[in-house]
């Protein structure tokens, strides 16, 4: 098999880069619904055009490479441990070519590996099968939305939406619930695989397992094909929408699964994916390893106009800011407010807070701005870096350190998504600071705005963990928490409340 570390190398580049044609055409469909001017409208329109850069960069998507999954059907007698060894140099070589995020990090001691390769790291599953081809499917699932997985253990109580009992309305209620507990912190509009059944591993398995399937298919048994639907019409009644800022698309795609289960147990688990859904496949020939057909790529491929009507509207109401920010100028901004960002800002994310919160900081960070971002980087021959891909993280982990963070260094925003809670609010309110929402995933739209890196500090906590020092030009996010006590997320999360509520009554009886 000559050619299979060749391919699966174009696999790992592609699905980092180019986002499958069944999901740009279910992201299509939802960009048509949103009416023009709105914050929906907007972020979708952030959104395609970065899928379009990403096709033109031939960069990752999204900054987030996640935890790569390689799903492969054999015919009997491939060498499986041959195979292994590919993918692994494929995987560390495409990581050395910016195409994927240094992304495996040790549990124990924090040490990123650099190269994507650790225990367990890539996944890897063989299965065999009696066709004369291999079947290689690959899922980079993000971490954000990995966090909003979940898993019910029915009967149970659910809130908005009472008891859920165990038959197939207790599992409709559990799915709706699924939805509307990821609120926009998985990137919405999102897509979930469901796994009916199962013990606690297997469930998760099958509900990952529905992620393969293309998000086109007719679910061939009839009451999941059922459930299916019921899901994504009523899903999409809840008014999360992108990125938990209001809209009409909150689900793009729901596949569910069922297989058996034990007396005992029954387990409804989802496995909630991003709108960076990034997942491929090809048929590869057994005997030399060249790829015959690629998967997910049915007709043509699906591209976006770069409507920029769409931007002109908000052009108008933004507000520029440039570090260092004053008091004044933060208490001015309100939610709902769009801002154009120039100057510098500096990332900081999980490691980077708990260690500020016992120690001094590395630069002056008073009036500043921190980017809650872990980017993808490269380091070019005369030792410069550049930014290759660097969206927002889900800034809700930070909410135990957030607010006294700011106050300690007198940080006056930060940037992330997904929004924060009621600690982090009362800072803002507190101490003068404002929390503004960048649009997840929207990796390559945002390394676009970023002109220069000025320098890094802990470095030994890994790329994604480092403290980037950026300058940059016109970076645009939404104001979301203000420091008059107002959260658009907290309004979002109340409201979809109420539309989860009234569903409340039986359905499948
Ligand atoms: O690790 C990241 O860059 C982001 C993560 O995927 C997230 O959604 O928070
Ligand atoms: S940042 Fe958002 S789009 Fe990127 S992997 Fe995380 S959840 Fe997905």
């Amino acid at each position: 098999m000559k050619l299979f570390y060749e391919s699966v190398y174009e696999l790992i580049v592609a699905t980092s880069t180019r986002l499958p044609n069944d999901v740009r055409r279910a992201i299509s469909k939802a960009k048509a619904m949103e009416s023009a001017g709105t914050r929906s409208a907007m972020s979708l329109s952030t959104i395609t055009e970065n899928i379009m850069m990403a096709d033109e960069n031939i960069s990752p998507i999204c900054q987030d490479t996640g935890l790569p999954t390689f799903k492969i059907k054999v015919p009997v007698g491939a060498n499986q441990i041959e195979m292994k060894c590919d993918i692994k140099r494929a995987i560390a070589q495409a990581t050395k070519d910016s195409k994927l995020r240094p992304n495996s990090v040790d549990s124990l001691t924090g040490g990123n590996t650099g190269d994507n390769l650790g225990d367990g790291l890539p996944v890897i599953k063989f299965e065999q099968w009696e066709n004369d081809y291999i079947d290689v499917r690959l899922i980079l699932k993000g971490g954000g939305c990995e966090n909003k997985n979940i898993q019910y253990s029915l009967p149970c109580e659910l809130e908005g939406l009472g008891k859920a009992g165990r038959d197939l309305d207790g599992i409709r209620k559990c799915i709706l619930h699924s939805v509307y507990q990821a609120q926009g912190q998985g990137c919405s509009a999102g897509f979930i695989g469901v796994g009916i059944g199962g013990d606690r591993s297997s469930g998760y398995e099958l509900a990952k397992e529905q992620l393969f399937r293309s998000v086109e298919d007719v679910n061939p048994i009839e009451q999941l094909h059922e459930l299916e639907k019921y899901i994504m019409k009523h899903s999409n009644t809840l008014g999360i929408g992108t990125m938990g800022f209001g809209g009409e698309t909150t689900l793009l795609g729901c596949k569910i699964g069922a297989m058996h289960r034990i007396p005992a147990s029954f387990f409804v688990s989802v496995a909630y994916n991003c709108w960076a859904y990034r997942r491929l496949g090809a048929a590869i020939h057994a005997e030399d390893g060249s790829i015959r057909e690629w998967f997910y790529q049915e007709g043509d491929t699906v591209t976006f106009d770069r409507n920029p009507e769409e931007h002109t509207e908000a052009d108008k109401k933004e507000i520029v800011l440039r570090a260092p920010l004053s008091e004044e100028e933060i208490r001015g901004l309100k939610v709902g407010d769009v801002v154009k960002i120039h100057g510098m800002m500096y990332t900081g994310r999980d490691a980077i807070h708990k260690h500020l919160s016992s120690n001094e900081a590395p630069v002056d960070l008073n009036g500043q701005i921190l980017y809650h971002c872990g980017p993808v980087m490269m380091k070019d021959e005369a030792g410069s870096w550049h930014v290759k891909a660097a969206g927002p993280t889900t800034s809700i982990r930070e909410e135990p350190y957030q607010g006294d963070i700011m106050k300690k260094f007198g940080v006056r925003a930060v940037i992330g998504k997904g929004g924060m809670g009621q600690k982090t609010l009362k800072a803002l309110q507190e101490h003068g600071g404002v929390y503004l929402n960048a649009i997840g995933g929207a990796a390559q739209y945002y390394a676009d705005c970023i002109k220069g890196v000025k320098g890094v500090d802990f470095m030994e906590f890994g790329v994604p963990e480092a403290m980037w020092h950026l300058e940059v030009d016109g970076f645009t996010a939404v104001v979301t928490m203000d420091s008059h006590g107002s959260s658009l997320h907290q309004d979002i999360e109340q409201t979809s409340l109420e539309k989860l509520a009234a569903c409340k009554e039986p359905v499948f009886l």
